[in-house]
């Protein structure tokens, strides 16, 4: 029997990484350097999994920036633009890809990125080119096999399978059957396998997370295809699958000549039952009991119920295991000092749930050992007392939300009459130029923010610092010449978090950092009970900004579905109830920013794809509580209020339906990375509110051309008519610096008077 981790976070518990990443990346630190704080964290992370007991250590998801991006480096899969000769190194490279730019090598525009299953994490989308080769070059991998040898762990290395590495990626040019490339990769995998196994390590964790999908018959297909190529005696494969039941996969993933399976027990009910039954009796099953998605404590006792029958048909063939990648939680919750220790005694995070899972291994071998039986009476006794609190129910809440009736959610006309009427009070040009919230969070915010928290700033000092940026921010708007203006959310740490911290029900994380993209992380707050808005939470911030301009300054609220997505939720109420109860406190404050004269209200709902469920059975009950949480929120105002939503890094093409069901006036969408193909949804399904492709790709550092962005407008003028579409860029410029922003703005408006001139 074995117990192990999925992977480990590797921003470390004080964002070591992000900081050397940043550091490196600015030139203040060398590669070496960087280099150096990497090996230190694998190290340490590899220790902690030693010292709690796990059978071995994780190898392979370190990663700098990314680990799909990695996997592209290990196979050779490196677009044209990036492969110039002057002298380089690996690491920049991958930068490169991610970024744009590195310290060495020449700039070339980023690579796609895109949401990683249903999470928030993002990854680099491989690029295939017609005609893909690969070749191997898995070094780094190598070297930090050895690295963890060498420090006396035993090694489990794990790897992104074949099949979940093409699914990943994106086919460019002619070539659009990746399929067709398997049979190419696969060679590249076998002599990796073989590589890892010269080293000695005996372990091999093989990720197929597609195996959760609802997958075309040749994609299933292909999994024994390649499998039986790939199935080797010296080494112990076992294919993980995480994030959703397996279905009818289940029984492809039983017979793949491989020595084991991973299920994620969370996610997937009763299917460990059906496992149990299909597996093969050489085949070792992996239960991932302990939720790598969420920070709740885990409960050994309720996971005996599964593990005891499972115990007793498979013995050492049951392993134990985190559901998936602890890279979805918080390195360590031993460094939080202010949650309340009613709430904190429920939680774990990474290390904490690295104990759990040796516990559990525990709990099956010796049930009576002191450890095992206070573990899991301090659970029960935990969560006994956080139901019993009634510090986090709100009746009030229930009620309403049980309360609720259609109408609610609807505003008073459909939109066409609405953009009559919103056309009459806004007077905007055609081609209305915006942005898209957020701009610049300079060091100064962050320095004055962070000692505003610490009691080293008044709270009246820090207003007037803020105001002072929303002015300035403001009148940079105003000479740039955009049309609709933004505050530009410098008093915002985080769109999720900053609104967790108004409302009731949630609690906050000081160190909960969790990796977001490349070096950018997220402290998502904790929805621990029923959720309220005590009092307005942005009306005075954007009352002061419509003050300071002639021009119409946009509202900006995170949206429901968001808010829940980029939480950690509790989990005894449904998902839907809790993004109603978010709905209703986003939609107080709708009606609350109308009142006080804010003409354009922006319900940001970057995480409304995310939040879909991977399978499609459970999907369209998703978009029926999602859109009418969303629509909760935006239905309490008048027909003349122009309700705006955005959303990035998401595909539109399954969920067109439910985004038009929505119906904001306005959307605004990511489109400038893929040149504008996620519009093809939008004009295919002749979407009819109001759109804004966006137009830069603010995630990298370049900044783009007026030329460049006029195309892109032409491109979508081609599909969408001219009168419902707006200019701006693909998100928030809170990542960028102001030099790159006015620069690129000033390109911005450029290319659209430029077009207004043609089109008008
Ligand atoms: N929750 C969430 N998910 C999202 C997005 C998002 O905006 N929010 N955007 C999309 C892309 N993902 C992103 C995720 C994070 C960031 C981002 O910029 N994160 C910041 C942290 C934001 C934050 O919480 N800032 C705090 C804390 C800042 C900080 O580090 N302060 C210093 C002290 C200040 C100093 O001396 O610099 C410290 O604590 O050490 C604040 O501003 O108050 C970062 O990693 O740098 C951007 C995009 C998708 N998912
Ligand atoms: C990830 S979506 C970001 C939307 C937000 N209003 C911003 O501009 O930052
Ligand atoms: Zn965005």
């Amino acid at each position: 029997m074995r117990a192990h981790c999925l992977g480990f976070p590797r921003i470390g518990a004080q964002r070591e990484l992000k900081k050397a990443l940043e550091a490196y990346w600015s030139g203040q630190i060398s590669q070496q350097e960087l280099e150096r704080v990497g090996q230190t964290l694998r190290q340490q992370h590899w220790q902690l999994q030693a010292d709690a007991g796990l059978d071995w250590v994780t190898v392979g998801d370190f990663a700098f920036y990314d680990h799909v991006l990695n996997h592209s480096l290990y196979f050779g899969v490196i677009p044209q633009r990036f492969q110039t000769n002057e002298t380089t190194t690996d690491l920049d490279l991958s930068f490169r890809l991610a970024r744009g730019r590195a310290p060495t090598g020449q700039d070339a525009p980023a690579c796609e990125m895109t949401k990683w299953f249903d999470t928030n994490y993002h990854y680099i989308v491989p690029e295939l080119a017609d005609d893909q080769d690969f070749h191997l070059s898995a070094h780094r991998l190598l070297a930090e096999i050895k690295e963890a040898q060498g420090l006396g762990h035993t090694v489990k290395v794990v790897l992104l399978g074949p099949l979940s590495y093409l699914w990943l990626a994106k086919a460019y040019g002619n070539q659009q059957d990746k399929l067709a490339l398997l049979d190419r990769l696969v060679p590249v995998y076998i002599e990796l396998f073989s590589q890892i196994a010269g080293l000695g390590v005996a372990c091999l964790q093989v990720d197929e997370p597609i195996l959760a999908l609802d997958l075309a018959p040749a994609w299933q297909a292909a999994f024994e295809r390649a499998y039986h190529k790939l199935q080797r005696r010296d080494l112990c494969i076992v294919l993980a699958t995480y994030f959703a039941p397996l279905n009818e996969n289940l029984y492809i993933a039983s017979r793949l000549p491989v020595s084991g399976l991973h299920i994620d027990v969370v996610r997937s009910g009763q299917e460990w039952l059906q496992a149990l039954d299909q597996l093969p009796d050489y085949k070792v099953l992996s239960l991932g009991l302990v939720d790598g998605r969420n920070i709740w404590r885990h409960d050994v006792h309720a996971s005996l119920d599964i593990l005891k029958p499972a115990y007793e048909r498979l013995g050492e063939r049951l392993w134990v295991a985190s559901s998936c990648s602890l890279l979805h939680v918080p390195v360590d919750l031993e460094a939080e000092q202010q949650l309340s220790s009613e709430v904190k005694v429920c939680l774990a995070f990474a290390k904490q749930k690295l104990a759990e899972i040796a516990c559990l291994k525990q709990a099956l071998l010796q049930p009576d050992a002191v450890t095992v039986q206070r573990a899991s009476q301090e659970a029960r006794q935990a969560y006994q007392q956080l139901e019993q609190s009634t510090r986090w129910r709100n009746l009030a809440v229930q009620q309403r939300v049980a309360q609720l009736t259609a109408q609610d959610a609807q505003r008073a006309s459909a939109f066409e009459q609405r953009a009559l009427i919103q056309h009459q009070r806004l007077q905007l040009p055609l081609l209305p130029t915006t942005t898209i919230g957020s701009f610049p969070q300079t060091p100064e915010i962050r320095r004055a923010r962070a000692a505003y928290k610490q009691g080293l700033l008044s709270e009246s000092d820090y207003v007037i610092a803020m105001q002072q940026e929303i002015k300035q921010t403001l009148a940079i708007q105003e000479e740039l010449g955009l049309d609709v203006l933004v505050h530009g959310e410098a008093e915002r740490n985080d769109m999720v978090e900053y609104f967790g911290e108004q409302l009731q029900g949630y609690v906050f994380s000081q160190q909960g950092w969790v990796q977001s993209y490349g070096s950018r992380c997220v402290k998502p707050p904790i929805i621990v009970g029923d959720i309220s808005r005590p009092q307005p939470m942005t009306v005075a911030w954007a009352q002061y900004a419509q003050q300071q301009s002639q021009r119409w300054v946009k509202g900006m609220l995170t949206g429901p579905v968001t808010m829940l997505c980029w939480s950690f939720a509790r989990t005894d109420i449904s998902r839907e109830q809790i993004a109603l109860q978010l709905a209703l406190a986003i939609r107080d404050e709708v009606v609350d920013l109308a009142k006080a004269g804010i003409q354009i209200i922006q319900i940001d709902e970057p995480a409304f794809r995310e939040g879909l469920p991977l399978r499609q059975q459970q999907q369209a009950d998703y978009w029926r509580w999602a859109v009418l949480a969303f629509k909760l929120s935006a239905g309490g105002v008048s027909d003349d209020i122009q309700i705006h939503t955005h959303m990035c890094y998401s595909e539109f093409n399954d969920c067109i339906e439910a985004i038009a069901a929505m119906d904001a006036d306005v959307i605004t969408i990511e489109t400038a990375r893929s040149a504008m193909e996620l519009l093809t949804a939008f004009e295919q399904f002749a979407y009819p509110n109001a759109i804004g492709p966006g137009v830069y790709d603010i995630h990298s550092p370049q900044v783009p051309t007026a030329a460049a962005m006029k195309k892109l407008l032409q491109k979508a003028a081609q599909g969408i008519d001219k009168q419902r579409l707006w200019v701006n860029p693909d998100c928030g410029l809170k990542t960028r610096a102001w030099p790159e922003v006015k620069q690129a703005l000033t390109q911005m408006v450029q290319a659209t008077q430029e077009l207004r001139a043609l089109w008008q």
